[in-house]
């Protein structure tokens, strides 16, 4: 994992943003814990207070009583420990394959962060483990099935709070690349095991944070794939001809949607300068007939087609940024009025649903992609370019880009399908009738992490569309195959991006694919969705045009 040496991420003094998460996650970001003498005052008095309730014997719900719908059984103060170590003995129960470390990761640190509101009752000991795993490059090994988003995460979490105490070698962690027994990292880090006290194992375990973790690098990952979507958008305007006319803020202003504004003035500056696209801010260039005197949908409309996506995404970030920020356990501990309540901040029900719908934006982002591809490639519709984007149009057997279409085709089915919810199918019964209505926010956010691999793979494919695109364009308008000259400014970035991601220079003698046997597609698809996937080059190219 690539370290970023000089950032450190404080928590527990601000909200967590969903950068911090992506950064800590995936880059290694350091992190501490905020040294408040007041906010370390309340994480203490909180533990404080279930010890004393303990050693009077008060009644609380998961502290001296069994679990959910063993809720009626009574625990003896003697008891109470074992108690919670014993949940996560039963609560070893998950399936399937390991989830990739940086969800843990992620979780690991809103944990942290939900625990040092001071209103969960745990040690601060405990937390600061977590600081440690996370620093020293130690990620518990979860498995990817066996959370129902009702009472939090339970099963994800009693793995990572299993490996956090070194209770058994079954409970096993990734220590910088090297797998191993929980306690022999703990042993490896100076690290002794740990015995849970009252409180501790269901302040640990009931929680969103697994699936909050996964949500905010989705999160992340699709406000990426939206500013790349814009981008390409901008190079298929350009291939295809197309019109800034239809981006203009008289039309927007009288539709003030501010996803759709964004969206229209976004277009209008990625498109500034371009010799490729028409410039009809003022007025319509030249027109004789031979072609739609106004572009296509997909192409003038595109503004209000992706407005409800950027507003829609805007939203869910905001509710997984308040999910992150939330204490997410019950009982909650109350220590001014020295009390506890009830309740059930772990139904992610906010993660479920944001996660469901972003799923959905992905299908609706990916679908409209879609609808440029198969106007360039038909010719029909591209305003002069060849069949299928052949380049060289001399060699009779060469299909152009006909393979890459279908497999772009076979994609994005798959993504307007992984669209459905999930979040409003749950199993009826759960844990005796007690967890009766859930959020399958786990789930939902598991489905969203791979909804976001498909669509790397799916934007290579779009991003190789619009680059032969653009070259066949400038040979239309130029003379020549480098669509460097001729590119707006800033979608030249972009262009020039997968150009160096997929190792094939501009020329001004050919377009990116000229003979059909002189390059792999699939590895050049392989390569930018590899890059997407770690922010790499492109990512750079999308910041630099100011997109994200
Ligand atoms: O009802 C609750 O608040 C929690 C239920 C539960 C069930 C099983 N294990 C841990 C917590």
């Amino acid at each position: 994992m690539p370290r970023h040496e000089n950032k450190i991420v404080t928590v527990g003094d601000e909200n967590l943003t969903i950068t911090d998460v992506a950064e800590v996650a995936r880059q290694g970001t350091s992190v501490q814990l905020a040294d408040t003498e007041e906010l370390l005052e309340q994480v203490k008095a909180a533990h404080n207070y279930i010890e004393d309730a303990v050693a009077q014997n008060k009644a609380i719900y998961g502290v001296t009583t069994g679990f959910g719908g063993m809720a009626d059984t009574v625990i003896s103060s003697q008891e109470a420990a074992e108690l919670q170590n014993n949940l996560i003995w039963f609560l070893k129960s998950g399936a399937g394959k390991p989830l990739p470390l940086a969800d843990v990761r992620a979780a690991m640190l809103l944990r942290m962060n939900s625990h040092l509101k001071g209103a969960s009752g745990i040690r601060l000991k405990l937390i600061k483990r977590m600081a440690t795993f996370l620093n020293q490059g130690v990620t518990p090994h979860v498995y990817e099935y066996g959370s129902i988003g009702a009472s939090g995460d339970l099963v994800p979490l009693a793995r990572i709070t299993g490996a956090l105490i070194g209770i058994d070698d079954s409970f096993t962690v990734d220590f910088q690349g090297q797998s191993m027994p929980a306690p022999q990292a703990l042993k490896k880090l100076g690290l002794k095991p740990l015995i849970l006290h009252p409180k501790e194992g269901l302040a640990m375990t009931n929680g969103t944070s697994v699936m909050t973790g996964i949500a905010a690098l989705c999160v992340h990952d699709a406000q990426q794939l939206l500013a790349l979507a814009m981008g390409t958008h901008a190079l298929f305007v350009q291939g295809l001809a197309g019109t800034n006319q239809s981006f203009h803020p008289f039309i927007h202003d009288l539709k003030p949607h501010s996803g759709q504004k964004w969206a229209a003035a976004t277009m209008l500056d990625l498109l500034e300068g371009s010799v490729l696209s028409r410039d009809e801010r003022q007025e319509q260039q030249h027109f004789e007939g031979e072609n739609l005197i106004q572009d296509r949908y997909s192409l003038r409309c595109l503004p209000q087609y992706l407005g409800p996506i950027v507003d829609g995404l805007r939203e869910i970030a905001g509710q997984i940024e308040v999910e992150m920020n939330s204490v997410t356990d019950n009982p909650l501990i109350d220590v001014d009025n020295q009390t506890t309540y009830h309740c059930g901040n772990f139904l992610g029900q906010y993660v479920g649903v944001g996660m469901d719908k972003l799923r959905y934006y992905l299908g609706l982002l990916t679908k409209h992609l879609d609808t440029q591809i198969a106007l360039l490639v038909a010719p029909e519709f591209n305003n002069g370019l060849p069949p299928s984007l052949v380049g060289n149009t001399g060699r009779k057997v060469n299909m152009g880009l006909k393979g890459l279409q279908i497999t772009g085709n076979s994609l994005m089915p798959l993504l307007t399908f992984f669209g459905n919810s999930i979040a409003d199918r749950f199993p009826t019964h759960a844990e005796q009738f007690n967890q009766n209505i859930n959020s399958q926010g786990f789930a939902s956010a598991n489905l969203t992490r791979q909804t976001i691999s498909i669509s790397h793979q799916y934007m290579a494919v779009a991003l190789m569309f619009a680059v032969q695109g653009v070259d066949q364009r400038t040979y239309k308008v130029a003379g020549h195959y480098d669509a460097r000259e001729c590119l707006s400014p800033t979608t030249e970035k972009l262009y020039s991006a997968v150009r160096a991601v997929v190792d094939k220079p501009p020329s001004s003698r050919r377009p990116y694919i000229w003979n059909d046997c002189e390059q792999s597609l699939d590895y050049h698809i392989a390569c930018i969705a590899t890059d997407l996937a770690q922010g790499g080059i492109i990512s750079q190219a999308t910041q630099e045009m100011g997109l994200s």
